[in-house]
């Protein structure tokens, strides 16, 4: 598996240091900082099987343009991405395979496993979403406390909400609290709460290392790799993945 690592912030080089551990080849190295590696994916040369994209939604259709025209698998982790722009790796999925997930851990799989068994229990129960990352992250809320979002309005009529301070009521049954809190060097923490009347439950997925997104993006690049044209996520290559992903480190 020749490797394009597209992003080389904190994520694209853990990427790159896990691969090497596992002997993967990191064929080429995207890096918009410039230095010994090209700034742009369309200036890469080398012959690429996969792309594992952790970088900036700003750089979406430069990702997607090469993995259609080289008729490659990408691996998108990025965040942070508009509806229009996630349409668009919808569309460019009916050429290539893609995964996409704004969280590529294993436990976050789980978690959205254990959200789709227990929502639907819930009702009565107020729900809210806390999310805690490290002070350089600069999308808010996080990609993964979307996803879980997501998967709860699948399974409630919820309503999300992410900034309360305009409203001076009190909570609706069918808000969908978010929250996010930035500092420290926090790998990425997640906290689904259900309040009921005097008792609460927590669902808390913590990132103990970047590692962990790392090692779920490698085993979705060769889980992909031999896949038909399609949109790939957590649920969907979750049982290939599991082996992979959940090796010991
Ligand atoms: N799906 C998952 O499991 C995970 C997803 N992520 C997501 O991956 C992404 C990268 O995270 P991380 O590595 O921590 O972030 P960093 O800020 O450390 O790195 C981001 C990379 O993208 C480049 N970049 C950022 N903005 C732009 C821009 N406007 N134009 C061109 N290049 C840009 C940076 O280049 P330069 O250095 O020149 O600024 C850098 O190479 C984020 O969206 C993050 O939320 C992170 C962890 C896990
Ligand atoms: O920026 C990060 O660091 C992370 N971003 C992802 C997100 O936005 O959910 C995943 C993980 O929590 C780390």
């Amino acid at each position: 598996m020749n490797l394009l690592i597209h992003g080389y912030g904190a994520m694209g080089q853990i990427v790159e240091e896990v691969a090497r551990t596992q002997n993967l080849t990191v064929a080429a190295i995207v890096s918009p900082a410039g230095g010994e590696h090209p700034v742009s994916i369309q200036d890469v040369e080398a012959d690429v099987d996969v792309v594992i994209d952790f970088s900036n939604p700003a750089l979406l259709d430069d990702v997607l343009a090469f993995g259609k025209a080289k008729q490659i698998p990408l691996v998108i982790a990025t965040t942070g991405f508009s509806e229009a722009e996630l349409a668009k790796i919808e569309a460019a999925s009916q050429e290539i395979p893609i995964f996409q997930s704004y969280n590529t851990s294993y436990g976050i799989a789980l978690l959205k496993q254990l959200l789709d068994q227990l929502v639907p229990l819930t009702l009565g129960y107020d729900i809210e979403v806390i999310e805690a990352h490290h002070r350089k992250k600069v999308d808010a809320p996080s990609g993964t406390a979307e996803l879980l979002t997501r998967a709860i309005e699948a399974k409630r009529d919820v309503t999300p909400v992410y900034d309360r301070t305009p409203r001076r009521e009190a909570r609706a049954a069918d808000e969908l609290g978010m929250h996010s809190v930035r500092g420290g060097t926090i790998f990425g923490e997640h906290t689904v709460l259900f309040a009921g009347d005097d008792e609460m439950l927590e669902l808390k997925h913590t990132a103990l290392s970047k590692r962990v997104f790392a090692n779920g993006a490698l085993a979705a690049a060769a889980t992909i790799l031999d896949r038909p044209a399609g949109l790939y996520n957590l649920t969907n290559l979750y049982e290939e993945a599991t082996h992979v992903t959940h090796k010991r480190l």
